[in-house]
């Protein structure tokens, strides 16, 4: 994908659109409240104006030291060039893996390379191709609903959900994952909540401590999930003749080195870190990129008629995803106002410093894209929704780690090309038929644990074009 030679698209000067942000504290809370607080609720609230200003904060959150880091150099510095001196947090691994078991998302050192090596194989640019037509197929499906339902106010947020599951499920298990959208939207929601919810039994050693309704909610979800595909691969692993998708890949890969139980394991462990990684990051996505194209009726126009002229002249979608350089902007700012991965921690490994401050082996590096996307030392005017800030020439003047909604690295998002195919086309495809609309009333509060969604979704006026 690139952007196309003619692109000559130059913006009238116009005020930009600015989306209310939680409400920022003079000064940092005491680490208590994220236990107990609106704080532990959402992961975006309580932040400081200072978090937004500096490049270094150190905090003790219990037993641990946390170095919470937004300067790029120190971002590349721990990401890129002294990855041996950091690993993924073994806490956060081990609390992630009670839902995703030991798949490449969780698991770090040899076995991590030689899932990442048997996987990127799917993931490259020119595979994620094979997977355009299913991604504008849904697309359609989705606009199709749309075009024929009773009411012209949809919640694009489950529609986004539904839209990106359909499309996991159709790309990576030929759609035989065995529940359907709303099934598994339910239940990764009820397992993502358990998950995220701040709790002190995991890091004093005590899990059995913090029982409560959100933990049983999110251990069913989880059981659901779990039993539905780990029927799916036992069908896959009977079936002569299975379709040569990413899971036959998977199945097959892990067979050959691997004992019958342990592959299938293996392979379930995957089902469900693909799952859970690949669909609600693209539709959060999605859901943010309706939600400013509506409140900015200029760009959505612009962007409406970029898609209606990529579509109507035809071709592949790989054609049609050369020919939207405004988009590819929208989309772009939108992951920097919106990052669906809301952070990205390590555990040092050796003594380190970042930022001129000591860290020591066993102390917390946390990177959050949500405050490096809005710092006010990276960026003009942060909180405002400005596509221009990716415009190939404001591009070339970014650090190449001030921008990092796929993460930077070898543990960079293995799926960030078919997101970035899959979030393109979508869309464009959405907005060449349909004009979106707030609904009067409607509040839109971004609310995070792992992801950034909507708290009570997004209604939207949808009306054809
Ligand atoms: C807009 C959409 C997406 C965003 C913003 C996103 C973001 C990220 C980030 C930040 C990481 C790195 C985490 C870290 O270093 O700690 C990551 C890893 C990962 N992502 Fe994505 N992701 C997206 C879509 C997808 C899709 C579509 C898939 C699968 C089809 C996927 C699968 C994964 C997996 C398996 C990993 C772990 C890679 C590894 O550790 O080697 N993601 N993603």
């Amino acid at each position: 994908m690139s952007d196309t030679a003619t692109f000559d698209w130059a913006p009238a000067p116009r005020a930009p659109f600015r989306p209310a942000t939680p409400e920022r504290p003079e000064d940092w809370l005491p680490v208590w409240r994220i236990f107990v607080d609106k704080e532990a609720q959402n992961a975006l609230n309580g932040w400081p104006k200072q978090a937004f200003d500096d490049h270094y904060k150190a905090r003790r959150v219990l037993t641990l030291n946390y170095h919470f880091i937004s300067d790029p150099a120190a971002i590349q510095h721990v990401l890129m060039d002294k990855l041996g001196n950091y690993q993924k947090p073994p806490l956060v691994n081990k609390m992630l893996s009670v839902a995703l078991g030991q798949g490449l998302l969780t698991t770090d050192g040899e076995a991590w390379r030689e899932q990442r090596r048997m996987m990127a194989p799917v993931f490259t640019p020119h595979m994620v191709t094979e997977f355009t037509p299913t991604f504008v197929r849904i697309a359609q499906q989705t606009g199709d609903r749309w075009a024929t339902g009773d009411s012209d106010v949809v919640d694009v947020a489950a529609e986004s959900l539904r839209t990106t599951f359909d499309i996991i499920n159709a790309t990576l298990f030929s759609s035989a994952a065995g529940f359907t959208a709303q099934e598994a939207s339910g239940h990764m929601a009820a397992v993502m909540k358990a998950l995220t919810q701040y709790r002190l039994g995991p890091i004093i050693g005590m899990p059995w401590l913090d029982q409560n309704p959100v933990q049983w909610r999110g251990a069913a979800g989880r059981r659901f999930i779990i039993d539905r595909l780990a029927e799916f691969i036992a069908r896959r692993q009977a079936d002569p003749a299975p379709p040569q998708d990413f899971m036959t890949r998977v199945i097959d890969a892990f067979s050959a080195t691997h004992p019958p139980k342990e592959a299938a394991r293996l392979a379930l462990d995957n089902a469900v870190t693909f799952l859970g990684a690949g669909h609600e990051t693209t539709a959060n996505a999605l859901t943010w990129a309706l939600y400013l194209l509506s409140r900015d009726r200029q760009a959505q126009e612009w962007a409406g008629e970029e898609a209606r002229a990529a579509w109507d002249t035809g071709g592949t979608p790989e054609e049609v995803l050369t020919r939207l350089p405004y988009l590819k902007m929208v989309w772009e700012e939108t992951l920097r106002l919106y990052p669906p991965a809301v952070r990205i921690d390590r555990e040092a490994l050796v003594d380190d410093e970042l930022c001129g401050h000591r860290v020591r082996k066993g102390d917390q590096v946390s990177i959050w894209p949500w405050i490096v996307h809005r710092h006010r030392r990276l960026w003009n005017d942060p909180d405002a929704f400005n596509p221009e800030n990716f415009h190939p020439e404001a591009k070339a003047a970014h650090h190449r780690f001030q921008y990092i909604p796929f993460g930077a690295g070898p543990r960079v998002c293995i799926g960030a090309a078919f997101a970035q195919a899959e979030g393109l086309l979508v869309l464009s495809h959405w907005l060449a038929r349909f004009r979106f609309r707030p609904v009067a009333g409607h509040t839109v509060e971004p609310t995070g644990d792992i992801a950034i969604r909507p708290k009570s979704g997004l209604p939207l006026i949808v009306e054809q074009v």
